[in-house]
């Protein structure tokens, strides 16, 4: 799914109204008639519903959920904020047919006027600014965005289209924006919604389609976008019934220090059962009965150290011996002893495969720059925030973390996923996509572990490194989920991701029965 800024999806408004028959105050029509059934689910009809709209489209829409929940027998009323003196024409024809209808729900309120109380249990609906924001709120506006705010213990609040205040492309840190439970947003997500400084204002959020023209959606690229299990499902490649272990590529996983085997054997774990056709760990001598034991498909390399490893350069003497390997993933509970560091400066020093780059790698790399450029092209790097900022220093705000995201990748051709509720997965032609399975069941250690198994055996069957990254965060996701539902956001645990990674693989065959 396409994530358009703020002026494509004016445009798509535009196309929509020039190419179809659709007209714009249809458009806005469609929009409060989906919104309107959302609230009718959602909310009983005895609940008291307090439109707050301003004076543009974002405005007219409220105006007319006002009237729609009217018809549907609610004690709806409008509260028209004159925080500005322009207005727009839907708007103007929204409250016109609300007068004509209910003139009663009307209440205008002019600048620097007070608000209402709203009775107990009401339910507030913000309509107040759109996607027609053009600077952040100030004034009385912004006082009454804090007003809202303040109400939020006691009452639900839902946003039309985009919370108040929140800019859909760039950072509202520190600016005021209506705190909102749910967002009804029309069409696409607005890039915001995925940044974690701005979770505390979007709540949950629903995409109501309102039929704008699939044309001009087909055809207007977008940098941000959002992956789905369509697209997965094409990424997919099932099983020819003659291959063999030969086909899934071998793989080399580099992982666990003492006291962190746990790391290697989740990720090894997750790197079988996500379909490699060979797995050789190389991990120091304590962990080696605990490998053996855990992962009895995988075979094992054990350092000459006992509690981290230091000789695994060893495996690709030349660039000859890289050939044996498909891939290598590196990092899970590796440590960064100084001979640590050492011998992966010599493994970059012949390994020229895209690898995957984990963990204490990545810490590795975030102290040596020198390293990071011999990091070989097409690689995924997995970091979470924190390594993300050892590897590439602090932003500003979230929206200057994606810009530097995307540079990093484009300037070393690079595949680079930063974790979090929506990973986003930058790729080195400069676009990036948000994963959006998963859930905060998976916010428990080692679940990191399990991706970079995962990346490392989709990389090993011979995906190329964009496919490989795509499905193994939605893979990965998308076990968390089935977890989740099977024993709960609280109790599961990293393992359990790797155990439902086959009903996910379930979920992307196409049925070709006869
Ligand atoms: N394709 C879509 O997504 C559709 C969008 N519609 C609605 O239209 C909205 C966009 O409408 P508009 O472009 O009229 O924009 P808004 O409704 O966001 O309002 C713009 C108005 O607010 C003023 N304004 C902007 N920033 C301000 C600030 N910081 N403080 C005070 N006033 C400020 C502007 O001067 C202008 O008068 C969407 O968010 C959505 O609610 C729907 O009506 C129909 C279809
Ligand atoms: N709230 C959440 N919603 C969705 N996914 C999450 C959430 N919290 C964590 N995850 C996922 O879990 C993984 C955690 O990785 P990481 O922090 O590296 O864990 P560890 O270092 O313990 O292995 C990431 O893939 C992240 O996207
Ligand atoms: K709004």
């Amino acid at each position: 799914m396409k994530i358009f800024t703020a002026q494509q999806i004016r445009e798509a408004d535009a196309y929509t109204i020039s190419q179809t028959p659709i007209s714009s105050l249809d458009l806005m029509e469609k929009a409060a008639i989906a919104c309107t059934a959302w609230i009718c689910r959602h909310y009983s009809e005895d609940t008291p519903v307090y439109i707050f709209c301003g004076m543009g489209n974002n405005g007219g829409d409220g105006l007319a959920i006002t009237r729609l929940l009217r018809n549907r027998g609610y004690d709806a009323h409008a509260y028209v904020l004159h925080h500005s003196s322009k207005t727009s024409a839907d708007h103007t024809a929204n409250r016109q047919a609300l007068q004509q209808q209910y003139p009663s729900a009307i209440h205008d309120i002019p600048e620097n006027g007070l608000l209402p109380r709203p009775d107990a249990h009401a339910l507030i609906i913000d309509a107040i600014l759109g996607t027609g924001l053009s600077r952040p709120a100030e004034g009385w506006t912004a006082a009454i965005i804090d007003q809202l705010n303040e109400l939020k213990a006691a009452h639900h609040i839902v946003a039309i289209d985009i919370p108040s205040g929140l800019q859909a492309d760039a950072s509202s840190l520190h600016t005021p924006v209506i705190k909102a439970d749910q967002t009804l947003s029309f069409e696409f997500y607005k890039l915001a919604f995925l940044l974690p400084e701005n979770a505390g204002y979007v709540g949950e959020i629903c995409i109501l389609p309102i039929d704008l023209s699939p044309d001009y959606i087909a055809q207007t690229p977008s940098r941000f976008n959002i992956t789905d299990t369509v697209q997965i499902k094409n990424i997919y490649r099932p099983r020819k019934p003659f291959s063999h272990k030969g086909t899934f590529g071998h793989a080399l996983l580099i992982a666990g220090s003492e006291g962190k085997i746990g790391a290697a054997v989740l990720s090894a774990k997750a790197c079988l059962r996500a379909g490699v056709g060979l797995l050789s760990c190389h991990i120091p001598k304590c962990g080696y009965e605990i490998m053996q034991i855990s992962a009895p498909g995988a075979m094992c390399f054990i350092d000459d150290q006992k509690d981290h490893s230091s000789s695994f350069h060893n495996h690709i003497p030349n660039a000859a011996a890289a050939a044996k390997y498909k891939t290598i993933g590196i990092g899970p509970g590796l440590g960064t002893a100084a001979g640590t560091c050492w011998a992966f400066e010599k493994l970059l020093d012949h390994y020229q495969q895209p690898m995957v780059i984990d963990a204490d790698a990545l810490n590795i790399l975030g102290g040596s720059p020198a390293l990071l450029d011999k990091v070989p092209a097409g690689s995924i790097l997995t970091p979470h925030p924190k390594e993300f900022e050892r590897l590439f220093g602090k932003t500003a705000n979230d929206m200057e973390r994606l810009q530097v995201l995307s540079d990093h990748a484009v300037k070393r051709h690079l595949h680079i996923l930063l974790k979090g509720r929506y990973t986003a997965m930058a790729f080195p032609d400069g676009s990036i996509w948000f994963n959006t399975t998963g859930n905060p069941g998976m916010a428990t250690g080692g679940s990191g572990d399990v991706l970079t198994g995962i990346l490392t055996s989709l990389l090993a069957q011979g995906y190329p490194p964009e496919e490989a990254m795509l499905m193994g965060v939605w893979l990965h996701g998308r076990s968390g989920d089935h977890a989740a539902a099977e024993c709960s956001e609280e109790a599961m645990i990293a393992e359990d991701i790797v155990e439902f990674l086959g009903k996910s693989f379930l979920q992307l065959r196409k049925d070709h029965s006869c």
